[in-house]
């Protein structure tokens, strides 16, 4: 298969897994408006994936479902390919909130932002508005990190962590061309790689000295990089943007190592933090994320999270696969049976479509090295304990094809 080939099943794939097709929920029985309901806080994947797999359970409980947006269900890993593939933010869309209450038989309230939680009573509040819950899960995702920066532009930065943050950005791009990312991150490496191919010009800062740092080994990072490089992004490294002030209707960055870039608006891409903003209103345990065991319970009774803002266990994942496993899990755990969340090998496709990338990265306390076999763009990289154990692997170009075979061989995140 030619790497093209490889680099568009890779995104299909991705597309295929996220937009799953609507479940088949039991023939839909009478809601039974007695019973307290289940209250989701959050429409994004997890909340949604979560109220699909409730209803396969469960379709008598009332479901109320609370998000502070305007409730559309959308895949947000496509944000990252939309330019490249000449999509509007509208058509990332697959369904309203209109159509989804209708398919899941829930009662959602959009722009509707809980300001309150009483674990005790089992209340929440949205505003004036007091709701009763018998079981409450938080799916109420991360936050983009924002960057320290000064100067008298910052209204022209942007950070897009979801669909409507995403619309106000492609509107500010209409007549732009010359784009500064901050961070070269997963985030920030897809965004260059799609508008790159999209004519606009990128130059990328980013404080590691190699693209995907934080994931890949040295080798694989230099295939990515050196692609998007053909492509013509500019890679400024072992630095950070310090200042962004106006400049006529763009702006100019000063960077920590002196240099002046020009650009005509900056994208911030240096990362999420869990939202915690519900868990201390709740007052919940909290580390990194919202703390929960393996059925997803976190330290209220009563009280759930998956998805972006829990760490499960020890594990904070900021990734569609896990919080599809909990959504399972937790939709059976809400039906009173008995469950636990089992992570195994799960690896991300990075969607830098000019040089694939599979990785499943090693735990972030693992002890082991990595062994790399490549010949520039097609990177083979296997972590390995120095008792041969293999805890995770990285794949570049053609050497994404051993994906399933390397899955196979890596030990699952949870015994
Ligand atoms: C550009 C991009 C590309 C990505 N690509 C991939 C990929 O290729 N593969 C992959 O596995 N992962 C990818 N990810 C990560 C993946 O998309 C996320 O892990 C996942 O979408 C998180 O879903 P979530 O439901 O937990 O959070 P979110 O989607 O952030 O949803 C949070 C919800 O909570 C609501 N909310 C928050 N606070 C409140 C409140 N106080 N009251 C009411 N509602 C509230 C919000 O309105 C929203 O509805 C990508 C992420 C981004 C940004």
């Amino acid at each position: 298969m030619a790497v093209s080939q490889i680099a568009v099943a890779v995104k299909e794939k991705v597309a295929e897994v996220i937009v799953e097709s609507a479940p088949e929920i039991a023939a839909i029985a009478e809601i039974d408006w007695d019973r307290k309901p289940v209250v989701i806080v959050g429409t994004g994947l997890a909340g949604y994936h979560l109220a699909r797999e409730f209803r396969k359970q469960d379709s008598e409980t009332p479901l109320i479902m609370l998000t502070a947006d305007d409730g559309r269900f959308y895949s947000k890993p496509m944000i990252s390919t939309a330019f490249a593939k000449a999509k509007q933010p509208d058509q990332l869309a697959n369904s309203t909130a209109a159509d989804m209450a209708e398919e899941l038989q829930a009662d959602i309230r959009i722009f509707s932002k809980v300001t309150e939680i009483d674990p005790e009573l089992q209340v929440l509040k949205v505003g004036e508005d007091t709701i009763e819950y018998g079981k409450l899960v938080l799916a109420s995702g991360a936050k983009c990190i924002e960057a320290p920066l000064t100067g008298d532009g910052l209204s022209r930065v942007y950070s897009v962590n979801d669909l409507l943050g995403y619309t106000r950005f492609r509107t500010a791009m209409v007549g732009k061309k010359k784009i500064l990312i901050i961070g070269a991150g997963l985030i920030g490496s897809e965004y260059a790689n799609d508008m790159i191919q999209s004519g606009f010009m990128i130059d990328v800062v980013e404080p590691m000295p190699n693209v995907l740092g934080t994931l890949l080994p040295e080798q694989a990072a230099h295939a990515v990089q050196e692609s998007l490089e053909q492509a013509g992004v500019q890679y400024h490294f072992g630095t950070v943007v310090e200042r962004v002030d106006k400049s006529g209707n763009g702006i100019k960055a000063t960077l920590a190592n002196g240099s002046v870039i020009e650009a005509d608006a900056v994208l911030s891409a240096i990362g999420v933090r869990p939202d915690l903003t519900l868990a201390s209103l709740s007052k919940l345990d909290t580390n990194r994320g919202i703390l929960t065991d393996r059925s997803l319970q976190t330290s209220a009774k009563n009280i759930y999270a998956l998805g972006d803002c829990a760490e499960v266990d020890g594990n904070l994942l900021f990734y569609v696969a896990p919080l599809m496993e909990s959504a399972r899990v937790l939709s059976k755990v809400l039906s009173d049976q008995q469950a636990q969340v089992h992570y195994g090998v799960m690896p991300v496709m990075v969607k830098t479509t000019l040089c694939p990338v599979v990785v499943s990265p090693p735990p972030r306390d693992a002890e082991g090295e990595w062994h790399v076999n490549d010949d520039g763009y097609n990177v083979l990289a296997r972590y390995i304990t120095s008792e041969g154990r293999l805890l995770g692997f990285a794949l570049t170009g053609d050497a994404t094809r051993e994906k399933d075979a390397l899955t196979a061989k890596t030990q699952p995140l949870m015994s």
